[in-house]
C-alpha cells in the first residue's frame, strides 16, 4: 500500500470563522484529514504552520521546501501532499518545482470554501490530492496542484479566480491530468528543467519586486523598489512586454548599476515578445532587460529571486530551460 505524507500549512481548506466573523486559518492537519475517508492508502502526517498563504514571505517558503524535501527523502513515503491557501499556492508549487529531483510526486491542494461552509471543496480536494500522489501515473510529474478534479503542472499554473471552486488555470495550456471517483489519468507529462539546489538562507532577503505599467507610468516605483533593496525587478509591461521612454531610462540605469531587470507582461497569457521600438520591448532588452517568455509573471519573480539568492547573475541563456 503506497504512503502518503500530507503537510499541512494553513489556507482556506484549514479555515473557520472566529469571533468576529473572519474566516482564519485555525485547524491542523488531523481535522483536515477526518473528513477523508480512508481509502488504499496509508498517511503520515505534519503541521507546518497554520497561516493563510497571503501572509507567507520568503522565510516561510523555504520553510516549507525544506520540509518537504525531508518528507521526499524518506524511503517509506511514495509521495507528498501539501495543503496550502490557494492565493499564492502558484508560487509554492512553482518553488518547489524548481527544486524537486525526485521522480515522486508532490501535489498542493486547497479549498476555495472555508472547513466550516455547509459546502466546503477541502475534504474531496485533499483526497483526490492523496489519490494522485499515490498514483504510479503520477511519478515524474514533478510538483502539481490538484484541485477540483484537475492536476495541473506547477509550471504555469495560476489562480485565474478569485472565488471560483475551480480558481486554477494553466496558462497556454490546460489540466494535465484528471481524478476520478476511483482513477487518476494523465493527458500529458511536463518537459521540466534540471533541478536547482534548495533555496539558501540568503533567499529570505532576496527581494525581487514586480512593477506594472500602465498608460501614463513613470520609473519612480521601480525606483523605490531599488532603493528598499531590491535586487531584481521585473516589469509587467504591456502587451508582449512594452514600456516607455522613462521606463527604458530606467533600464539603462538599473542594468548599469547590477540590478537585474526582468521582463514580463501585465497579460495572463502568451510570451513576451521584443518586438517594438520606440520606448518598446525591443528597446527594454537592447537596455539589458531579461526577456521571460511565457513563464507567468509571479513564477519569474520567484525564478529570479532564487537564482539572485544562489548568487548567480541571470543572463538569457540561464534562463532559456525555465521561460
Ligand atoms: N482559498 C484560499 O485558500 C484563500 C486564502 N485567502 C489563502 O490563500 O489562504
Amino acid at each position: 500500500m503506497p504512503q502518503i505524507s500530507v503537510l499541512a500549512t494553513g489556507g482556506t481548506i484549514a479555515s473557520r470563522q472566529d469571533s468576529r466573523g473572519a474566516s482564519v486559518a485555525s485547524q491542523g492537519v488531523q481535522d483536515l484529514l477526518a473528513g477523508v475517508a480512508g481509502g488504499a492508502t496509508e498517511v503520515v502526517s505534519r503541521d507546518i504552520f497554520q497561516l493563510g498563504s497571503y501572509l507567507l514571505d520568503h522565510t516561510h517558503l523555504r520553510h516549507i521546501a525544506e520540509e518537504v524535501a525531508l518528507e521526499v527523502a524518506r524511503d517509506d513515503v511514495d509521495g507528498v501532499v501539501l495543503t496550502h491557501g490557494t492565493d499564492t499556492m502558484e508560487e509554492t508549487a512553482y518553488l518547489l518545482d524548481l527544486v524537486h529531483s525526485s521522480a515522486k510526486p508532490v501535489v498542493l491542494t486547497g479549498a476555495q470554501r472555508p472547513a466550516d461552509a455547509a459546502d466546503t471543496d477541502g475534504p474531496s480536494n485533499l483526497r483526490d490530492a492523496i489519490a494522485v500522489a499515490a498514483a504510479a501515473e503520477a511519478r515524474g510529474t514533478g510538483v502539481s496542484i490538484a484541485f477540483a478534479g484537475q492536476v495541473f503542472a506547477a509550471r504555469a499554473t495560476r489562480k485565474a479566480h478569485t472565488v471560483a471552486p475551480a480558481p486554477f488555470r494553466t496558462m497556454d495550456g490546460g489540466p494535465m491530468g484528471r481524478v476520478g471517483a476511483d482513477d487518476v489519468r494523465f493527458m500529458f507529462r511536463p518537459v521540466r528543467p534540471p533541478a536547482l539546489p534548495l533555496p539558501p538562507a540568503s533567499f529570505d532577503s532576496t527581494r525581487v519586486d514586480v512593477v506594472s505599467l500602465h498608460p501614463g507610468a513613470d520609473a519612480s516605483l521601480a525606483r523605490a523598489a531599488v532603493d528598499a533593496g531590491a535586487k531584481g525587478v521585473i516589469i509587467a509591461g504591456t502587451g508582449v512586454g512594452n514600456g516607455n521612454h522613462r521606463i527604458l531610462e530606467w533600464v539603462e540605469e538599473a542594468v548599469g548599476a547590477g540590478i537585474a531587470v526582468g521582463l514580463s507582461t501585465r497579460v495572463p497569457e502568451g510570451p513576451v515578445v521584443p518586438f517594438y521600438g520606440n520606448g518598446g520591448g525591443a528597446d527594454l532588452v537592447g537596455a539589458g532587460a531579461l526577456p521571460l517568455g511565457s513563464l507567468p509573471l509571479f513564477h519569474a519573480r520567484l525564478l529570479l529571486a532564487l537564482l539572485l539568492s544562489h548568487g548567480d547573475t541571470p543572463a538569457p541563456d540561464m534562463l532559456t530551460p525555465y521561460i
